[in-house]
């Protein structure tokens, strides 16, 4: 057993991407890259191809293909990396003439959630994006399905049964969203249970390798696996944290984002993205040695604000400070924190921000408030929320939700809850 795994060498991998300046082709086939190496597989090279659209037979044009083939060849590349969702007519044209097995940036990431899955949600999210993703392009006779014989792209616990016909495919899938629904009702109602006790949710969320899981283990000893490699977290880990102000909140560590996160994959992360975006609180954890640091809080926080994270605090965290030789190179961020969540550093600042950010204890309260008030009517509606307003003879009837320091200011006019 052992010997084989010495002799199987890490396949070798060329990647190509077409430039039809849609997105930043150079950055997100450098991503790619390191995708290729987090699966185990050793890239040894890539084309990119300057287009106005893909072509429809091989994605890249005829000449270009014709180069990726002699390259393959030339030096003895076991797989084709696209940076680009592949049509399965491209799969299968490419392969034809390259005699390379070929698989898109979906299939890649799908392979890597695959192997690094271990909760059975998880297991359950990967497998049904994956079947989604496989059954447009399984083809009328199923033909594509023969390429499966193993390697990247092909893991999986769907694995074994993607020998099956679409039919089966499709039973499978609606099992696999019964089964999710399951579990996401469980989850649903520990996140209840957790709202009725009161609980405050930190998430901490961001691109993969920002190092959210080195500080939820530097905050909470949690012995989170932290590693050098992209999604070394898939399933959402809570511990406990204890505040300096002796307030103990749960903190969410969650799977990492990348540039152009297949949507098969948002879909299927969809709940386990939500329960991030609902946080009370939520840390954008960036790497601030990396140049694209600021594009990287810009993808974070736009993926949130799509999963509906609407007016919750996000604080950006600038992590890896230990790594970034003088201030000035750090990305310009107003409110961001700086930390190394190797060294320690800047730990304190943080939790004083989440703190700051605890979410305020409202009150709703019945006001009556006499007409020469206005100015406190004003206040209501600019600090608190109005539920329900009401003229009366004796005044402006309300009906708000008030932090502490509004409820003091309107103690006098209160009229329900009485005291
Ligand atoms: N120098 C330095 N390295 C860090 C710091 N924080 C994390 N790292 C390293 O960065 C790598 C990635 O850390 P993780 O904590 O696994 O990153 P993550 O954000 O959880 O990644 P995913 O789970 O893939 O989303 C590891 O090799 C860490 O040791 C830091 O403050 N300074
Ligand atoms: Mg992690």
């Amino acid at each position: 057993m052992e010997n084989t795994e010495k002799e199987k060498r890490p396949e070798r991998a060329l990647l190509a991407a077409v430039d039809t300046g849609e997105y930043d082709a150079e950055a997100s086939l450098a991503e790619l890259y390191e995708l290729v190496r987090s699966a185990g597989a050793e890239p040894c090279g890539a084309m990119t191809q300057k287009r106005p659209s893909p072509d429809t037979a091989t994605c890249v044009g005829s000449g270009m293909m014709e180069e990726i083939a002699s390259y393959c060849k030339n030096y003895d590349i076991d797989l084709l990396v696209f940076d680009c969702e592949l049509s399965p007519t491209q799969i299968r044209n490419i392969e034809s003439i390259s005699d390379v097995r070929t698989i898109d940036r979906t299939m890649l990431i799908l392979d890597i959630f695959a192997s690094r899955a271990r909760s059975s949600e998880g297991k359950l999210q990967v497998e049904l994006a994956q079947l989604k993703y496989m059954l447009p392009r399984l083809g009328g006779k199923g033909t594509s399905l023969s390429r499966l014989g193993g390697g990247i792209g092909t893991r999986g616990p769907g694995e074994t049964k993607l020998e099956t016909d679409r039919r089966h495919i499709r039973r499978r899938i609606s099992k696999l969203k019964e089964q999710l629904e399951e579990v996401e009702k469980r989850r649903g109602q520990i996140q209840r249970r957790r709202q009725k006790n009161g609980v405050i949710t930190v998430a901490l969320v961001g691109y993969t390798n920002a190092g959210k899981s080195t500080l939820m283990n530097a905050l909470t000893q949690a012995g989170v696996l932290a590693k050098d490699m992209l999604f070394a977290t898939l399933d959402p880990t809570a511990r406990a944290l204890k505040l300096p102000c002796g307030k103990t909140v749960m903190l969410i560590d969650t799977v990492g984002l990348v540039r152009r996160l297949p949507h098969h994959l948002v879909e299927a992360f969809h709940s386990t993205l939500e329960q991030a975006a609902t946080a009370d609180i939520i840390l954008n954890v960036c790497d601030a040695s990396s140049s694209e640091a600021q594009v990287h809080l810009d993808v974070t926080r736009t993926l949130l604000a799509e999963l509906g994270c609407g007016g919750r605090p996000i604080i950006p965290v600038l992590n890896k400070c230990d790594l970034v030789p003088s201030l000035h190179d750090l990305p310009m961020i107003g409110n961001a924190v700086r930390i190394s969540a190797k060294t320690g550093r800047g730990l304190d600042a943080l939790l004083e921000s989440i703190e700051e950010n605890l979410p305020v204890k409202t009150t709703r309260v019945e006001l009556l408030l006499p007409f020469a008030q206005g100015g406190l009517a004003a206040k209501l509606r600019k600090d608190g929320t109005i539920l329900q307003e009401e003229y009366t003879a004796d005044g402006l009837k309300l009906t708000a939700q008030v932090d502490p320091v509004l409820l003091h200011l309107v103690q006098d006019y209160v009229i329900f809850p009485h005291e």
